[in-house]
């Protein structure tokens, strides 16, 4: 299906990729007609080697154009006029991929608490699906932050030389008991939501409003809430900080389930790309691609001595830094840094 697009030239496409049959999982578990839903811009030229593969991070989606406006687009840093640009929703997500809301093929009914856990390395092992469905040979460049850098990384080891360049923002090889930490205080505030258990699309509303308000703290640094969220001397309630988190959590909840929240968290917990492989390092020294880890200083979540790890272990690693307040999510927020760091890796290795 073709889209509308604002631009007459670039060509932007919606599609799901069914795999008929058995998925199985690295739990054994089987996802039956597995679904990815995913959008492309651009065209796949005739070598079919000018693919930027992007991976969204925990709560996005396959539009990389739309969130990630300030590099993706006509005219931006990676141009639909000139490269394929593919992001497919993750699976677990409810963006259109399967997840614990979508009809369990076997039962006839929704998943919802049966929703099998899911790795990152399942995540990427569905990706590699669609690209041999889509007949792509090369990958140009996979770039991914955060959840999406964790499948980044899992899949630039099974692709092997299949991808040129791995860019891997704000992420690692295997989540720290902090992150962990972090992602449990969620899920329990999700839990205590009298509504969870419930087989309802709705259930854990509230909760997923406050695991959200909780991830957002994460996602800054304090630095960042004393710049935007201060109030005047005199307040003794009613604060500023208080009132954003709760809209950021009001936000999510409009546009997420709480069932598919908790899929993609436990994802991230599971993570370890040395898992039965001789351990993290040793299974990046296995990764023959470019990798290009960026950090970012201030991340209180995934902190940039983890890129550095990945950049310290991989074959041809290079680690570079963006410089924010933001913290996490400054991955989303700080073109000008990102461009400069992406413009300086490929120039600096003569490939465009
Ligand atoms: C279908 C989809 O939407 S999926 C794809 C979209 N999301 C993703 O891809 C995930 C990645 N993106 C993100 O996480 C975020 O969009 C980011 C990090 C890029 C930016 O976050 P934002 O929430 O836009 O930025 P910020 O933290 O500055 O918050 C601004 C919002 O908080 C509101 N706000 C700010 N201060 C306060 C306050 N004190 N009280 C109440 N609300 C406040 C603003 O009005 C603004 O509201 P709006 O989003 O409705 O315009
Ligand atoms: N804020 C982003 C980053 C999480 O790592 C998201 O919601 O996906």
């Amino acid at each position: 299906m073709n889209l509308e697009s604002p631009y007459l030239s670039i060509d932007m496409a919606q599609e799901t990729f069914i795999h008929k049959g058995d998925f199985q999982l690295e739990s054994k578990e089987i996802i039956k007609d597995m679904q990815l839903s995913f959008i492309t811009h651009g065209q796949l030229n005739a070598k079919k080697d000018n693919v930027i593969w992007v991976i969204h991070a925990l709560t996005g989606d396959a539009n990389a154009q739309e969130w990630w406006s300030g590099i993706i687009g006509e005219d931006k840093f990676y141009d639909p006029s000139k490269y394929f640009i593919i992001c497919a929703n993750l699976l677990g997500s409810c963006y259109g991929s399967t997840q614990p809301l979508s009809e369990n093929p076997v039962t006839g009914i929704p998943y919802y608490y049966d929703f099998p856990n899911l790795t990152s390395r399942d995540m990427a092992n569905a990706l590699e699906l669609l690209r041999l469905d889509l007949g792509i040979h090369q990958i140009h460049t996979l770039i991914g932050g955060s959840l999406g850098g964790q499948v980044g990384i899992e899949w630039a080891y099974v692709l092997q030389e299949k991808v040129r360049n791995t860019i891997i923002l704000a992420s690692n090889a295997k989540t720290s008991p902090w992150t962990i930490g972090f992602n449990e205080t969620q899920r329990m505030a999700i839990a205590a939501d009298q509504t969870w258990g419930q087989n309802d699309p709705d259930a854990g509303k509230k909760g997923l409003e406050a695991a959200r308000a909780i991830a957002m703290l994460t996602y800054r640094h304090p630095e960042n809430l004393a710049n935007n969220q201060a109030d005047d001397a005199d307040k003794t309630d009613g604060y500023r900080a208080s009132s954003y988190l709760r809209y950021q959590g009001q936000k999510l909840a409009k546009r997420f389930n709480a069932l598919s929240y908790w899929t993609l968290t436990k994802t991230m917990d599971s993570h370890d790309i040395g898992r039965n492989r001789g351990g993290a390092a040793f299974a990046l020294s296995q990764i023959p691609s470019r990798v290009l880890a960026i950090g970012v200083d201030k991340d209180l979540l995934f902190l940039k001595e983890e890129s550095q790890f990945i950049a310290n272990h991989v074959q041809k690693g290079t680690y570079r830094e963006i410089k924010s307040s933001y913290g996490h999510d400054a991955f989303l927020i700080e073109y000008e840094q990102l461009k400069y760091i992406l413009s300086s890796f490929y120039l600096e290795h003569n490939d465009d």
